[in-house]
């Protein structure tokens, strides 16, 4: 067998325990929101609630997108992921344009056994033109759209506007469930840096050395992800740190916590690591949705739900500043660790 290129080799404490892959019935809680039908939104804002507080991950059926555009979208996913290499790298990501295709992701410093196409929600997203905090030039990016398979770029936008419409809709939830008006955070995705990813893990002859994508949080608001049958995405229990599968569920989409989130309740809910192992055999194909706040937003804890007992635990800090950082990191191996919200821990 060939050797592995060491920068996929994840450190010995990292690396997966390969007799708990298989998935299991994982206690993350499904939540059916045909009930926002039945205007019994307060029931179901506090089962959310609960989900976000005790697993920071939940699973959510009946969303209303249709199935037959998810269908759609991972149809032509795939066939833009069998494309020769060279057809591929016609759209690749630089250090200027972080949308389009990759095949290089590092989290944490360490390489990812996986493929991706990323692209913005809004097709001209204003950002922060560097990391520098002094720097207050701003930068329009935009995406890049394959010319193969042709009808990606329509399918892949109707899929974006269906994420925003569902994504809307759990914030207002998840605002009500923090006893907050349900208005209260839309205003901060004016000019959203949401974005969509497909990721396409390749078969991987070495599950034991590597990952398809290493222990991360994400840094956004919320994550929507949609997965195949395969399995692969585990998510750390918070009650005692074990890896548990998030099992595959048909039409289900998979929601967690992000570090916005986090920082915005206060730590009432917490944003979840989780990891993704890979399959010596399958291909796996994920579709997160990022969703993420405006350039200009400065993330902290919301003033209502702080107290004399509940203190902010956060300093501010601009978001588009800390996207712009991130992604940078994500996009080579660093010398240093990349930027968290813990370095705004208070
Ligand atoms: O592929 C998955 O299931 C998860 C991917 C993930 O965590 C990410 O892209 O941030
Ligand atoms: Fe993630």
């Amino acid at each position: 067998m060939e050797e592995l290129d060491s920068a996929f080799v994840q450190d010995i404490e990292h690396r997966p325990n390969l007799k708990s892959t298989e998935p299991v019935d994982d206690g993350i809680p499904t939540i059916d929101l045909s009930a926002l039908t039945l205007a019994d939104t307060q029931k179901l804002a506090s089962e959310i609630g609960l989900a976000c507080q005790e697993w920071g991950f939940f699973q959510i059926i009946n969303h209303g997108v249709p199935l037959e555009l998810q269908r759609k979208v991972e149809k032509v996913a795939r066939e833009f992921f069998e494309l020769p290499s060279e057809e591929k790298r016609k759209v690749k990501r630089s250090e200027e344009n972080r949308l389009g295709f990759y095949d290089s992701e590092h989290t944490t410093n360490v390489r990812d056994w996986k493929q991706l196409f990323d692209f913005l929600v809004e097709d001209r997203t204003v950002i922060p033109a560097s990391p520098e905090p002094d720097d207050k030039e701003l930068m329009t990016i935009t995406n890049q759209w394959p010319l193969y398979p042709p009808e990606l770029r329509e399918v892949f936008q109707e899929y974006a506007k269906e994420m925003k419409k569902l994504t809307f809709k759990l914030l207002e939830l998840i605002t009500l469930s923090l006893g907050l008006p349900e208005n209260r955070l839309s205003g901060y995705f004016n000019g959203q840096t949401s974005f969509v990813r497909i990721n396409y893990y390749p078969p991987c002859p070495f599950p034991h050395l590597a990952l398809g994508a290493t222990r991360h949080k994400d840094t956004g608001v919320l994550t929507i992800l949609a997965q195949d049958e395969v399995g692969g995405l585990q998510a750390k229990r918070k009650s005692d740190g074990e890896w548990i599968p998030v099992k595959p569920t048909p039409n289900a989409y998979v929601v967690n916590v992000g570090d916005v989130l986090q920082v915005w309740s206060n730590e009432k809910y917490q944003s979840v690591e989780h990891r993704v192992v890979v399959n010596t055999v399958k291909e796996r194909m994920s579709i997160p949705f990022f969703f993420q706040p405006g350039p200009h937003v400065m993330v902290k804890p919301v003033e209502e739900l702080l107290n004399g007992e509940n203190r902010p635990k956060y300093k501010e800090y601009n978001w588009g500043k800390f996207f712009v950082t991130r992604s940078r990191s994500d996009f080579k191996k660093c010398e240093v660790e990349n930027i968290q919200i813990q370095h705004f821990r208070l």
